[in-house]
């Protein structure tokens, strides 16, 4: 069987699709979701390998831009879609895929590739490292109380049918993109995906509602969530499962969580994806019975190291020499000098010696500020040439703000 992955055509896509499903455990989405991914798929990154007439295995990456520390939005390639079949599994067709992949996305002169992985373990061997963490949480409204930030009493709360309000939705996502690394721009189209509310999508709990919170008429921010009702021996105990909120100023925020812990028939607010640092964490009364936990969320590759590590800023001053190790893609292999501030960067190759050794994998960790140099070196992972180099560089790729990606794909 030849395994070379190719461009799939678009009279082969339900086939490639339908892979795609089988490969996540067989449950077909609802027509209109199918229509909408097939609407935004870019057919020229949309890779399969076929076995005779038979899909057996698939990767897509989308021409996405991403919020970098610093603010600029880089070019990077949002990796999804990627499954082999169960007949073909463990055979290095997925290597053979990230391999092309990997060559197309420098060929296309994007710095980093992003993805959301389905299992951990199975990227970092293709050099992603995971960059961010995204914040689970059950919130025992009951017992928990919020204090809100002086003003908010000033916002007001408006319910909205989604699709009515997605302008303004995405006015108020746009709006976050240079505050926050890991943002990903919206594409045309993918607002969509966003707000998409179909039977399938529900598992027993309401189609998808909106909050607007408006100040003198402005929107400045949004909750999108749906009810789940319970009903006990005890009485009501309904869960609101948040899906996205965003707020561009805190009383817009507090305003949003206050309205979202207080609807009747509800005792938990539930959530799986927020950032680390959400801000409600600092007005709640008791965060143990938040039930406060994390998973893994953003996977970083640095593409071309020096591209990526230029594209942003650093935090403080920082003049280091990095010798990188990249297996995967031998292009990124060797020493970099990387000089920069707040206000940009310069990463060139050098024969200078090297100040701190690391793989291209921990440079993706480091890359939006999320995890410290630090703790990689503590683990063995990063090794320190030059005594003094690691807490300089350790505090210049930090982030004030934690890196998050709620941007599903
Ligand atoms: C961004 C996304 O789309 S995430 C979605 C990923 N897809 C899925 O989870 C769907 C279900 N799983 C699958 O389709 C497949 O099992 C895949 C795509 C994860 C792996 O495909 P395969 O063709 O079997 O991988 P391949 O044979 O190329 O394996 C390469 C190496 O990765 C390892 N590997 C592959 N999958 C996994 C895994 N899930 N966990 C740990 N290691 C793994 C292999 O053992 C192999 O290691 P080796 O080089 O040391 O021998």
């Amino acid at each position: 069987m030849k395994t070379e992955p190719r461009v799939v055509e678009p009279s082969e896509w339900d086939e490639w699709y339908g892979k795609v499903v089988l490969a996540f455990g067989g449950v077909a989405a609802a027509p209109e979701h199918t229509e909408l991914i097939r609407e935004i798929t870019e057919f020229d990154r949309t890779l399969g390998v076929w076995d005779g007439a038979e899909c057996v295995a698939t990767a897509a990456s989308f021409s996405f831009r991403m919020s970098v520390p610093g603010g600029a939005l880089a070019p990077t390639a949002g990796v999804s879609m990627v499954s082999v079949a169960a007949t073909h599994r463990r055979r290095g067709i997925l290597s053979a895929m990230m391999r092309s992949q990997l060559d197309d996305v420098r060929e296309r002169g994007e710095p980093l590739a992003v993805l959301l992985a389905s299992e951990p373990a199975i990227y970092g061997r293709f050099g992603y490292g995971a960059a961010s963490r995204q914040l689970r949480a059950d919130i025992d409204t009951a017992r928990v109380t919020l204090s809100v930030p002086e003003g908010t009493d000033a916002i007001r709360l408006r319910k909205a049918e989604p699709d009515e309000v997605l302008a303004d939705i995405e006015a108020v996502y746009a709006r976050q993109l240079p505050g926050r690394p890991g943002l990903i721009a919206r594409l045309p189209e993918w607002d969509r995906l966003q707000i998409l509310d179909t039977p399938a999508d529900r598992s027993g709990a309401s189609p998808l509602q909106c909050v607007l919170a408006e100040r003198d008429g402005e929107v400045v921010g949004y909750a999108l969530y749906r009810v789940k009702p319970s009903w006990e021996e005890s009485g009501p105990n309904g869960t609101v499962a948040l899906q996205d909120l965003q707020a561009v100023e805190p009383q817009g925020h507090a305003a949003l969580m206050r309205y979202l812990f207080g609807i009747d028939l509800t005792s938990t607010v539930s959530m799986s994806s927020r950032p680390v640092d959400d801000p409600w964490q600092h007005l709640v009364s008791d965060p143990r019975r938040c039930a406060l936990r994390s998973w893994d969320g953003l996977y970083i590759r640095p593409v071309e190291v020096g591209a990526a590590l230029a594209a942003r800023t650093y935090r403080a001053p920082v003049d280091v020499v990095l010798e990188v190790e990249d297996a995967f893609c031998p292009w990124n292999a060797g020493r970099w000098r990387l000089s920069g501030d707040a206000d940009g960067a310069s990463c060139e190759r050098t024969t200078d010696r090297a100040d701190l050794a690391l793989s291209v994998r921990e440079l993706g960790t480091v890359y939006l500020g999320g995890f410290p140099l630090r703790g990689l070196a503590d683990a063995g992972r990063v090794r320190e040439l030059s005594p003094g180099a690691l807490a300089a560089a350790s505090l210049a790729f930090g982030s004030d703000v934690a890196p998050w990606g709620p941007h599903n794909f």
